[in-house]
C-alpha cells in the first residue's frame, strides 16, 4: 500500500504571515483590525463577515446552515469557514498580482479542530491577538452596536449564547496558543485608540520596530 502523504499548506509562511485576532464577541476585534489595515497595509478577513456573505449569497448551499448558527451562536463547521477564508486570501493575492502578504484572520479559529485543520491545509500561524475584555464590557458594546448593525445576534439572547460558546469552545484555543507562546495579550477596556497604542507596541516587540 502507498505510504499516505500530508499534502502542505496552501501557502507557504515564508511568503504569509497569519495572525490570528481573537477575543470575546465584542471585545473590538474588528475596530482594532481596521485600524492595523489603515497603519501597518495588513489584509483583513473577518470569518463571520465572510459567512455573513456566504449566508445571503444566492444558490449557497450553506445559506440556512450558517443563518441558524450565527443565531444560536454556534460555531459553523470548520471545512465551510475555512474554505471561505482560503479563497478570500488566495483572491487578495492574486487582485494584488503578489506571492507574499499579511493577513489578519479576525475572529477564527473558534475551536480546536479548525486551529488544526486551518495551520494544515491553509497556513501556519505566527501570533495571535488576543483582546482581553470582560462580559459586562462587551455586552454593553453588543446592545449598543445592535441598535444598527442589523446582525441577527447582537440581542440579548443571542449574546448570552456567544459568550457560553466563547468560554467553552474559543478560550482553549486560546490557552492552547499560549502555550506555544504566541499570543499577544492586550486590555481591550480602554478607548479605541489606547488599545490600538497597546497592540502597536506590542506587535512592535514581536515582529520588530514599525513592523
Ligand atoms: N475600545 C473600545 N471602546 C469602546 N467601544 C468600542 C471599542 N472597540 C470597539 N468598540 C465598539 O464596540 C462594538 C464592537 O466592536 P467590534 O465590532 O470591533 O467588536 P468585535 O470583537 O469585532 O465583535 P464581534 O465579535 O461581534 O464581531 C462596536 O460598536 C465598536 O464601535
Ligand atoms: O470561525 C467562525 C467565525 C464565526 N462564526 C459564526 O459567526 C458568528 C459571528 O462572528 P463574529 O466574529 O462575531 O462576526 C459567530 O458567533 C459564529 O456563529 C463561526 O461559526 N465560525
Ligand atoms: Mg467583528
Amino acid at each position: 500500500m502507498a505510504p499516505t502523504t500530508k499534502e502542505s499548506p496552501a501557502f507557504d509562511p515564508k511568503d504569509v504571515t497569519v495572525v490570528f485576532v481573537l477575543g470575546g464577541p465584542g471585545a473590538g476585534k474588528g475596530t482594532q483590525c481596521a485600524k492595523l489595515v489603515s497603519g501597518h497595509g495588513f489584509s483583513h478577513l473577518s470569518a463571520g463577515d465572510l459567512l455573513r456573505a456566504e449566508q445571503q449569497r444566492e444558490g449557497s448551499e450553506y445559506g440556512d446552515l450558517i443563518r441558524e448558527y450565527i443565531k444560536d451562536g454556534k460555531i459553523v463547521p470548520s471545512e465551510v469557514t475555512i474554505n471561505l477564508l482560503k479563497n478570500a486570501m488566495r483572491d487578495i493575492l492574486t487582485q494584488a498580482g503578489k506571492t507574499t502578504g499579511r493577513f489578519l484572520i479576525d475572529g477564527f479559529p473558534r475551536k480546536m479542530d479548525q486551529a488544526h485543520s486551518f495551520e494544515e491545509i491553509v497556513c501556519p500561524a505566527k501570533l495571535v491577538l488576543f483582546f482581553d475584555c470582560p462580559e459586562n464590557v462587551m455586552e454593553e458594546r453588543l446592545l449598543e452596536r445592535g441598535k444598527t448593525s442589523g446582525r441577527s445576534d447582537d440581542n440579548a439572547d443571542s449574546i448570552r449564547k456567544r459568550f457560553k460558546t466563547f468560554v467553552e469552545t474559543s478560550m482553549p484555543v486560546i490557552d492552547y496558543y499560549e502555550k506555544e507562546g504566541k499570543v499577544v495579550k492586550i486590555d481591550a477596556t480602554q478607548s479605541p485608540d489606547a488599545v490600538y497604542a497597546k497592540t502597536e507596541e506590542l506587535l512592535s516587540q514581536r515582529l520588530g520596530a514599525g513592523f
